[in-house]
């Protein structure tokens, strides 16, 4: 399938997709949102991929939403289309890891984006907010929620209520950003850190991502039973048998997916 405003290109197991409105700081429209949502879908059926990194431009991973497309709408559309509802479900259903890289700005539904993914790395020019409070709005995609969970109430409420911008030291010294790494590098690094995980056995990878993510929703007693219930399942797969021998055979292993 081609795209308009995303960029797909496959290789060596890592799907890149690239947010691409260069007019507008790959701000978030509907047609951009839409593509990204069919591109992440592909990516996760693809048997070729086994880890997808999103990124945006030098400039920008995204700049928010759309502001022009959605100034003039009322709130019984907003309601009725349920807008930015759908993002954030079709992203949560993705299985195989995704990484956001992200340089330049990550703003509004910009950083919402990136802390959909499983982890960002960030240029060192990267620059994150919430600044929806100056259009007189708040958040809608989680920069209340998970940017809270990220980076603790005091910081996430500073940058919602004062709407500033929080630089790439900053967001890895407050644990939104799990690395930093020089602009130039950028993709070479999130390439890099994908090829990785598409070594691993994709199995185990995105058992490990679905364990992780249930952190957010559960008790620690609750998380540490699905933990433990997920961990003794992978005793069931020739993957477990596989990596188990190969340490004690001192080689690597070569996992199946099985
Ligand atoms: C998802 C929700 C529900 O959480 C809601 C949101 O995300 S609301 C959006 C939140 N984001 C913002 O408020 C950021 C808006 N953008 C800016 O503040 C600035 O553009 C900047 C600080 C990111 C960059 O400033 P600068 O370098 O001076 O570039 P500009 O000239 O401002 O921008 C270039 C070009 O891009 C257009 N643009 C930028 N952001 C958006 C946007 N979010 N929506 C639509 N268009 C955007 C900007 O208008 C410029 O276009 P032209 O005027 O040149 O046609």
């Amino acid at each position: 399938m081609a795209f308009e405003t995303i960029i797909v290109d496959v290789e060596d197991h890592v799907a890149l997709i690239k947010l691409n409105r260069p007019d507008a700081l790959n701000a978030l429209n509907s047609q951009l949102l839409s593509e990204l949502c069919t591109a992440l879908d592909e990516a996760d059926a693809n048997d070729k991929v086994r880890c997808i990194v999103l990124t945006g431009s030098e400039k920008a991973f995204a700049a928010g939403a759309d502001i022009k497309e959605m100034s003039e709408k009322t709130y019984v559309e907003v309601f009725t289309e349920n807008l930015f509802g759908e993002v954030g479900d079709r992203v949560a259903a993705i299985r195989k890891p995704i990484i956001a890289a992200v340089s330049g700005y990550a703003l509004g539904g910009g950083c919402e984006m990136a802390m959909m993914c499983d982890f960002i790395i960030a240029s060192d020019t990267a620059k994150f907010g919430q600044p929806e409070i100056n259009l007189g709005v708040i958040a809608g995609i989680g920069g209340t929620q998970r940017l809270t969970r990220f980076v603790g109430k005091s910081k996430s409420m500073d940058m919602n209520l004062t709407g500033r911008f929080m630089n790439a030291e900053e967001a890895e010294r407050s644990g939104l950003v799990s690395r930093v790494v020089p602009a130039k590098k950028l993709i070479e690094e999130a390439t890099a850190a994908a090829q990785k995980i598409a070594e691993k056995s994709q199995l185990t990878a995105m058992a490990a991502k679905e364990a992780v993510n249930r952190s957010y929703e559960l008790t620690l007693n609750e998380g540490l039973l699905f933990e433990r219930r997920v961990f003794h399942s992978m005793f069931a797969t020739e993957d477990q048998k596989e990596g188990m021998a190969a340490f004690l055979e001192k080689r690597e292993a070569q996992f199946r997916d099985k």
